[in-house]
Order: structure tokens, then C-alpha cells, then sequence
């Protein structure tokens, strides 16, 4: 079986870090194993709090990882600080890991910091150029290339400016443009759009981490990225298209959507009454 790291931080609610990215890798049938940044206390509404690991505790996480079931993709999330980053970065260069899928988590949907201003240096200096491939959202593409995005235009050129200052290929994903859900990939200078039917659905809590989690389960498997990408995005709109209502504030989606099989219904669907 195929395997994939997630580096990223826990959400209690299930919906976004480490667990989306563990029912995605999962759900995208590869061995999924984690190494957790942060504990945050959050749900659907909000992020109430944030407790990070030690950069000595990530960092021996990640060597009990790297030493013994080698992962064939790496997806980092939320790396939340400048000495986790730089761990991070120590450990994936120590043990040349490949497929590398960094999302640059700045802030979550409900508008919490899960990275702190001082670590966007670091990030950039540090775990940028060690991507194969970066995923960042319209805001982080922004950040990362200091240009405001209006348009599709504005898009290629952002992404283009951050490939080629980091020497990665660059997702720019336009799930933040108001009326599509169109990714761009830039690559070895091409732009090549993936074009998205946008789904009437407000429950898109951990959409970012889920797509990202997706292209490094099929990066493990032996896709090339394009095909990885459209793999990935066809996954999410099955996710969010399962029209899962849970929560009182901008819901999770259903990873699990494609699964069948004995041991998914309760009683009222197996009709033995418990
Ligand atoms: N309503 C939607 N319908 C279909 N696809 C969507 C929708 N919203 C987002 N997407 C897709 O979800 C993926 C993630 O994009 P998005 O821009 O939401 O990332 P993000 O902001 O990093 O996510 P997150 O909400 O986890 O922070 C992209 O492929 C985007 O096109
Ligand atoms: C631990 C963690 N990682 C990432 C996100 C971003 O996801 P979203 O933008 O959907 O809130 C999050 N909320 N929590």
C-alpha cells in the first residue's frame, strides 16, 4: 500500500488538519500517518484556542515516522510558527522526503490566525522551496506574491511569480472568486486551468486541506500532478456535492461520500432495530 505524511495541526471539529486530511488520504485508499503541530480547540463557528507541540516533540515525531514506514507524499498544513517550520523543513530535507504538497494555511474560514505574522518569513525562507507543489487560496496567493487578485489574469501572473521564485509548481485555487471554483496550476511555465462546477453548498469547512491532502494521496500512488489535481478536485466536489449538514456555523464535508459496505449503516438502514 502506497503511503502519505500529513504535517498539519488538529481541529477538534473533524473537519479541517489532520482529520480531513486522514479521512481524505484514507478515502483516496493510501496509508495515511500524521504529525501534529497544534492542538486548536474549534468547531463549525470559530477557533477558541491554540496549544503547539515543541519543535522537539514535532521533531521526533517526525523521525519515528521517516525511520520506519517511509511516506511516498508529505502534505503540510497548519505549521503555525517559525521554530516548527524550521523542523519541519531540517526533517524533510534530513530524510529527502518527495511529493511534497505544502498549503500555505494562513487563516482559517472563520477568520482565526493559525499562522503567526512572524512565521510567513520563515514559511517562505524555509518550507517554500522544498514544495514540489504549493496550494494557496486567493488571499494566500496574495501574501505570497504581493499582488492584489481581481481576475483569472491576476491568477496566472501570482502564480507564476511565486513558481518562479520558489522553483515549485503552483495550485492557485479560486474557491475565495465569487462566482466559480476554477484552480489554476502553474508549472514549469504553463498555466493550465481545472475547471470547477460550483456547488450551492455553505459546508465547505476544510476544503483547502482536503484538496491538498487528495493531489498528495494520488502524488503517493504514481499520478502525474495534472492528473493528481483533477483526481483531487473530483474527489472534493463528491465531498461537498454529499451535501453534509452538521454544526451550527460553515459545516464539514462528507470525506467518507464514496465509501459502500457492511459496516457504514445503523440500525435503521441494516432494519434490526439496534
Ligand atoms: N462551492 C464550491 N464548489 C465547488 N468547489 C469549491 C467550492 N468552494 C471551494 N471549492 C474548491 O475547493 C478547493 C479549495 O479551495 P479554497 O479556495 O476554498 O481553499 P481554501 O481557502 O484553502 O480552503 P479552506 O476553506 O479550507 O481554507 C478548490 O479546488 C476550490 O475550487
Ligand atoms: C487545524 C486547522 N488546519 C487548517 C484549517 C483551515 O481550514 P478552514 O480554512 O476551512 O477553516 C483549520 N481551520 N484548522
Amino acid at each position: 500500500m502506497k503511503t502519505a505524511l500529513t504535517i498539519a495541526g488538529s481541529d477538534s471539529s473533524g473537519g479541517a488538519g489532520i482529520q480531513a486530511d486522514i479521512k481524505t488520504m484514507c478515502a483516496n485508499g493510501v496509508y495515511a500517518m500524521s504529525a501534529i503541530t497544534a492542538l486548536t480547540a474549534q468547531n463549525t463557528t470559530g477557533v477558541s484556542g491554540i496549544l503547539e507541540s515543541t519543535p522537539e516533540f514535532l521533531a521526533s515525531q517526525l523521525d519515528c515516522i521517516f525511520t520506519d514506514i517511509f511516506p511516498d507524499a508529505v502534505k503540510t498544513g497548519m505549521v503555525s510558527s517559525a521554530p516548527l517550520i524550521r523542523v519541519i523543513a531540517d526533517k524533510l530535507r534530513q530524510y529527502r522526503a518527495k511529493n511534497i504538497v505544502v498549503d500555505p494555511v494562513m487563516v482559517s474560514t472563520s477568520g482565526f490566525r493559525l499562522l503567526s505574522e512572524d512565521a510567513v518569513k520563515a514559511l517562505k525562507e524555509q518550507l517554500l522551496p522544498l514544495a514540489s507543489v504549493l496550494t494557496p487560496n486567493i488571499p494566500e496567493a496574495e501574501v505570497l506574491s504581493g499582488e492584489p487578485i481581481a481576475g483569472p489574469e491576476d491568477m496566472e501572473r501570482a502564480a507564476r511569480s511565486i513558481g518562479v521564485r520558489y522553483g515549485c509548481a503552483v495550485l492557485c485555487k479560486g474557491g475565495h472568486r465569487v462566482s466559480d471554483a476554477d484552480d489554476l496550476l502553474w508549472r514549469s511555465g504553463v498555466c493550465t486551468w481545472f475547471r470547477g462546477r460550483r456547488i450551492d453548498n455553505p459546508n465547505t469547512h476544510g476544503t483547502g486541506c482536503t484538496l491538498s491532502s487528495a493531489i498528495a494521496s494520488n502524488l503517493a500512488k504514481g499520478f502525474g500532478l495534472e492528473q493528481a489535481v483533477e483526481r483531487a478536485k473530483d474527489y472534493l466536489s463528491g465531498a461537498l456535492g454529499a451535501m453534509l449538514d452538521l454544526g451550527a456555523g460553515q459545516g464539514p464535508m462528507d470525506h467518507l461520500h464514496s465509501l459502500s459496505g457492511a459496516f457504514l449503516g445503523g440500525p435503521e438502514e441494516r432494519g434490526c432495530g439496534g
